[in-house]
Parts: structure tokens; sequence; C-alpha cells
């Protein structure tokens, strides 16, 4: 594997965020990984600096010496990006698209017939080998193929085998689901600061009680709701929170977020499959 060669198409940050968890795991080779953008040469220059990696322009990429191809811009550079990857790849070679919302059917009209792609969700804990990745073969990959595009994403998280039609909802869970703990920890920092209390020590008791709760749920036999059940004593203070979470529409919240971002993700695919009538 660690001679496998690998190029991101799109060096942001989710690029990034994966470039830093496998060259840390190191399951592909630091100078085996590549990363294009079109033009900005001083964003290249960081990646190359920090992480050891090369770092060129679309148009200087060796193609032909790669295994897999990493989509990683925004879905609404991505028709312009597959035109331009084209002429350079052959159907043999792996195209992993991180992209939200964008098919494998889409990706694969716009390079050949039976392109191999895998469908892959991430998230930005890649960039600490924790991410909770989806990975969606399409019928077209080789098992070969798979088994790259999985030992990669294994090596920046945990991976969860699904199909395509779960990936818009993968996406509102764990896609995005970092930015739900973050609003979470946003908001229990603010209320400790206008409370009084020292917004370090919240920030590291509150995250630590969400790493704890993780751990609990991960490395125990018991669902959430009777890990719940535990820590509330009848008429005590976590009943109290969960009275006030309940009244106040907390799990109404959780499944809106999920839902309206899973939602926005069908709806990128839906824009990109009209355009693609349209032409
Ligand atoms: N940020 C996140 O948490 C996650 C993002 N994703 C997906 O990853 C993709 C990238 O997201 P970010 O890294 O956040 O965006 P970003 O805006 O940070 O990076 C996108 C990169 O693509 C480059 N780019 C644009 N057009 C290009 C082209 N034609 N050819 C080559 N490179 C091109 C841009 O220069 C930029 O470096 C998106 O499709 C998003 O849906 C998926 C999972 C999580
Ligand atoms: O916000 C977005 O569209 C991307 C996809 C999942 C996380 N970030």
């Amino acid at each position: 594997m660690d001679k496998k060669k690998i190029a991101f198409i799109g060096a942001g940050s989710m690029a990034e965020a994966m470039i830093a968890g496998i060259a840390e795991s190191g399951t592909v080779g630091k100078r085996n990984i590549y990363a294009a953008n079109r033009s900005n040469q001083s964003r290249l220059q960081e990646l190359e600096e920090n992480y050891g990696i090369n770092g060129m322009l679309l148009d200087e990429l060796p193609y032909s010496e790669i295994d897999a191809f990493i989509l990683a811009m925004k879905p609404k550079d991505a028709q312009k990006a597959l035109v331009n990857l084209k002429g350079k790849i052959k159907a043999e070679q792996a195209v992993i698209s991180v992209i939200a919302g964008i098919s494998s059917q889409f990706i694969e009209a716009c390079l050949h017939d039976r392109q191999q792609v895998i469908r892959v969700m991430p998230n930005t804990s890649s960039t600490i080998g924790e991410s909770a990745t989806g990975v969606s073969p399409s019928p077209s990959a080789s098992m070969e193929n798979v088994w790259l595009a999985e030992e990669l994403m294994a090596s920046v998280g945990q991976v969860f085998r699904i199909k395509e039609e779960e990936m818009d909802l993968f996406t509102g869970i764990a896609g995005s689901g970092p930015a739900y703990f973050y609003y979470l920890m946003e908001s229990i920092e603010e209320t400790a600061r206008a409370n009084g209390m020292d917004i370090q020590t919240a920030r590291k008791a509150g995250a630590q009680t969400i790493l704890g709760a993780a751990k609990m749920i991960l490395n125990g036999e018991e669902a959430p709701s009777e890990l719940r059940r535990k820590v509330t004593s009848p008429n005590g203070t976590t009943a109290a929170g969960l009275d006030a979470l309940n009244f106040n529409g907390g799990g109404y919240a959780i499944e809106q977020a999920i839902l309206s971002a899973a939602k926005r993700s069908k709806e990128i695919s839906e824009q990109f499959e009209e355009s693609m009538l349209v032409k």
C-alpha cells in the first residue's frame, strides 16, 4: 500500500484533513501523496512544507502513475474539474470522491464508461485519524480499488460501508456532524462565560464530557437511552436539564439538523443531474 500513489484534486480544508491523517498513519508514503489545484501555488507550498507531500498544479501531475485520484473540490467546481480530468485519466484508475451530493453516476458520465468510482464521506476529524467515514463503491469499481479506498479511509478513522442511497443521510449525520458538536460546545462556552465561569475550564470540561460519553457508547454494550437513564436520578439535576432540553425541542432540533443537511445533499445531486440532462 505505501507504494501506491494518490492525488488530491483540490487542496482545501478536507484535502488537508485527509492528507494530515494519511501522512501521519504512513498508509501511503508522503512522497507518494500529491495535492493539486488550479493556480494557488502558495497553498501547495504550504501543504508541502507541513506534510512533506508533493504539491503541484493540475497540469503538472504525473497522471499515468497515479493509482487513485481523490476529488476534493466544492460541488460547484466538480463538473469543470471532471471535464479537465477526463482526457488525462483512464477508466481503470480509481476515482475516490469526497464531494457531497454528487452521484457516482454523474462522475462516471463526466469521465469514462465504467470509471472506477468510489464515493466516500469523511469528516474533518480525519486530521487526527478520528473520522467516521461512509464508503460507497459504484458497481463498476473493482475489488482492488474498493480495497484501496477502504484502506485509505481506514487510515483516517472508522469506515462504514453504506449504500449510495444512504449517502445523503450519512452526510447529515457524520460529514456535517462535527459542526453540530462544535455548535454545542459554543453554547456550553457561552453559557459558562455569561454565568461567570472561565471559558478554558468550560471548554475542557465540556469536550471531555462529549469524549467520555462517546467512549461509553463505543466501548460498551449499552444503548444511549440506557446510559442516559443511569445519569438521571429521579427529580435530580439531570432530569431538570433533560426536561428543559425536551421542552425547548432539543431532539427535534437535532433531527432537523440531520435531515436538512441530508436534504441539501440530495438537492445538490438533483441540480447536477438536471445540468447533465441540459447538456
Ligand atoms: N469540509 C468538510 O468538512 C467536508 C467536505 N467534504 C467535501 O469536500 C469537498 C471540498 O470541501 P472543502 O475542502 O471544505 O472545500 P475548500 O473550498 O476548502 O477546497 C476546495 C479546493 O478545490 C480547489 N478547486 C476548485 N476547483 C478546482 C478544479 N477545477 N480543479 C482542482 N481543484 C479545484 C480549490 O482551489 C480549493 O483548494 C466538498 O465537495 C465537500 O462537499 C466532505 C466531507 C466533509
Ligand atoms: O458543508 C458541506 O457541504 C461539506 C460536506 C460535509 C461537510 N462539509
